[in-house]
């Protein structure tokens, strides 16, 4: 259920207190609603990245990994990714600290909003365990976009370089998805793509997440411990459009609470993000440069709007 950080208590509250009563009709969610998922065949066919393959010394194993890397983002904007050395114990510890936060009274909860660094009051060491989570999906971010780079046929540092991604915005959201007495109404967060170069998702064992792939809702079901990876808006503007960035969805069970971790990875606030330039050496850019702290503000007004954020900044076609 969409709300701002005043009516997350009301969601909350509502569903467990009044679960069995008809949802508030603010929270019906009609626009895609009725576009349900069709399509379950094509889960099986989400591409699957072997992390290990692609920091392999052995310059085959990790040309191939490129390779499907490539097509994983030109096809669907979005895979798993297996084998990604962080240990099944602190993605654990990371989902129930989260979960820990979000059970916390609401006025423990609101003195992280009070305070102007948002992690300073945190308890029961979930500080720790978000830092060191989110150090390792950097590390991971940064040589996924090295073989992205060079699936684009640019340097492997290209991207990084460029866009200051060492100094860049990388940012974590908890999301939680009490159970909806009537799922069929409303949707945990409608259409949308993320800000940034790549999204990193883990869940607890509760499905909820789709995909759009050809025109399709595709359930997403992961493989247990893998991290599920899209592509996000800036990595579209930069592949001049090469690789979209995926629309997706939560949708809502009224069962199972359900939690998600996402980590958010993109360039330097001040860097103006554009196509590389190497790529308009044979193309027509699709998209204006635009500082990427701009383009934030854009994408945070427009999020779940009816029109893409990416289409405020995307030229013309009678350029
Ligand atoms: O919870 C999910 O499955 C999706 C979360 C998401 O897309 C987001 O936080 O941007
Ligand atoms: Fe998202």
């Amino acid at each position: 259920m969409v709300s701002t950080s005043s009516d997350i208590s009301s969601i909350k509250a509502f569903a467990e207190s009044n679960g069995a009563s008809p949802i508030p009709s603010n929270y019906h969610s009609f626009a895609d609603i009725n576009d349900v998922a069709d399509a379950d065949g094509l889960a099986a066919s989400i591409p699957v990245i072997d992390f290990s393959f692609l920091t392999s010394d052995d310059p085959q194993i990790h040309t191939k990994t490129v390779d499907e890397l490539g097509k994983a983002c030109a096809e669907w904007g979005f895979f798993m990714l297996i084998n990604h050395g962080i240990s099944e114990s602190l993605m654990e510890e990371l989902m129930k600290k989260s979960r820990e936060f979000h059970d916390l009274p609401m006025e423990e909860k609101k003195e992280f909003c009070d305070n102007g660094d948002p992690f300073s009051p945190i308890r029961h060491g979930y500080r720790e365990v978000a830092f060191e989570y989110c150090e390792k999906i950097t590390v991971i971010a940064r040589k996924l976009m090295q073989g992205i780079s060079k699936s684009l046929g640019l340097e492997s540092s290209s991207i990084i370089d460029s866009s200051g991604f060492d100094s860049g915005l990388h940012f974590m959201l908890v999301n939680l998805y009490p159970p909806c007495p009537q799922p069929n109404l409303a949707l945990g967060l409608p259409s949308h793509s993320d800000v940034g170069f790549l999204a990193f998702l883990i869940q607890n064992e509760i499905g909820g997440l789709q995909v759009k792939h050809e025109g399709k809702w595709v359930n997403v079901n992961p493989i247990p411990n893998c991290l599920v990876v899209n592509i996000g808006d800036q990595l579209e503007v930069v592949s001049n459009g090469s690789y979209a960035s995926v629309l997706h969805r939560a949708i809502l069970n009224n069962k199972d609470t359900r939690i998600s971790v996402v980590v958010l990875n993109g360039p330097a606030q001040d860097k103006e993000i554009g196509p590389a330039p190497k790529l308009l050496e044979k193309e027509k850019s699709l998209f204006k440069s635009i500082k990427y702290r701009d383009y934030f503000q854009v994408q945070q007004k427009s999020r779940f709007s009816e029109g893409r954020p990416l289409d405020q900044i995307r030229n013309s076609a009678l350029q």
